[in-house]
């Protein structure tokens, strides 16, 4: 076997390999009320042989959902709902932890409680960037947020807290703070969405502060061991820019080390792959100095690229995500280093069965 079988502790989870399902927004949460379903835990637990799965993006509020179908993890019901998932991945011998997401500026009124303007850190209109708001209305443009007052941000981070909560009680594993591609925590750390002049803006120090709240609250819930937290230094999707990506990354990841994580997923590139900027190596280097935790490589690597970056010591696990859509069985592909499905993106987002659950394993194509 290749390094990526090598088995890998992970915090104080044992993993059974280096091959990490990465948080994949589907689109397809039960309605009415955005409920994790059978068909949902029947998709995870087909790929619960990855050494770890993180769930899709689970948006911790309503004010923190962006697009159409994405699951909460905030009601009753969606807990019972994700209960489902955690017990089919478990007893399919795999291992989850909970994404936790708010959308900040990303989303639309429609989406919004009392049809209120979305949220974010300054009032600044992400140009280009559309959301997905319902069946028939489609893909819409996104409204100017309105700028948070500093006094919301506690009751935002208690959001994350109460998700963190949520999430034990529905049985993962561990959680992973989204704070990558243009979303809330990540449009605070960027200086090109975060113009505020007050003590969560300007310096890095300012621009890092609410999202390292979020982490200190989610550690009174779980273990610092089952925690993660996902980033995207140069990640240009959401219309984000940071003038410092070195500077800024390397002063989250030295408090990330401060607050004991156990691991960092990076996205290594611009969002969904386009190596258009390669891959910002020295960015990488700043995070892997300051942080000695776990580093999840997550850049559309091939089979042969995976094993190479975490043979050159560039990344300790890998996470995989369109490959892992297309091939339930990845891991066991991997291994015999077999040919994989093609997937079909025009089913990435949305609907049913098509697209999501009926990928074949290699058995099934033979
Ligand atoms: C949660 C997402 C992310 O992290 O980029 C997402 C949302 C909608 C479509 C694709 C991806």
């Amino acid at each position: 076997d290749n390094v990526l079988f090598e088995p890998f502790t992970l915090g104080d989870l044992e993993l059974p390999n280096r091959i990490i399902m990465a948080p994949l927004t589907r689109a397809r949460a039960s309605q009415p009320g955005d409920v994790p379903s059978d068909m949902n835990a029947r998709y995870y637990a087909q790929r619960a042989s990855a050494g770890l799965i993180i769930s899709e993006a689970t948006q911790v509020s309503q004010q923190g959902q962006g697009y159409a179908y994405t699951p909460g993890i905030y009601t009753p019901e969606q807990i019972a709902g994700w209960r489902k998932v955690t017990d089919a991945v478990h007893a399919a011998g795999g291992r989850m932890h909970a994404q936790l997401w708010h959308v900040g500026r990303i989303s639309h009124p429609e989406l919004q409680p009392g049809g209120e303007l979305p949220v974010g850190p300054s009032a600044i209109k992400p140009e280009g960037s559309q959301v997905f708001i319902s069946a028939d209305s489609g893909m819409v443009d996104i409204p100017t947020p309105r700028a948070l007052e500093a006094d919301e941000l506690p009751g935002i981070v208690e959001q994350y807290r109460q998700g963190a909560e949520n999430a034990r009680e529905a049985g993962f594993d561990g959680i992973e703070i989204h704070a990558a591609n243009g979303y809330l925590l990540d449009q605070f750390i960027k200086s090109g969405s975060n113009h505020r002049t007050d003590d969560y803006g300007g310096s890095v120090e300012n621009r890092l502060r609410f999202p390292m709240m979020v982490v200190e609250a989610v550690k009174q819930v779980w273990p610092a061991a089952r925690i993660g937290i996902r980033v995207s230094p140069t990640g240009s999707f959401n219309s984000m820019f940071d003038a410092d990506p070195h500077t800024t990354f390397r002063a989250l990841a030295r408090k990330v080390q401060e607050a004991g994580l156990a691991y960092i997923e990076v996205v290594e590139d611009s969002f969904q792959g386009n190596h258009e900027n390669g891959r910002p190596e020295s960015v990488i280097d700043a995070i892997r100095e300051e942080f000695t935790g776990a580093y999840i490589g997550n850049g559309a690597y091939s089979r042969n690229e995976a094993i190479e970056r975490i043979n050159a010591g560039r990344c300790d696990l890998a996470s995989f995500g369109r490959p892992i859509i297309a091939n339930p069985d990845l891991v066991e592909r991997f291994r015999q280093d077999a040919p994989l499905n093609e997937w079909d993106a025009s089913t990435f987002y949305g609907g049913d069965e098509r697209g999501y659950t009926d990928y074949p394993t290699l058995a099934e194509s033979q």
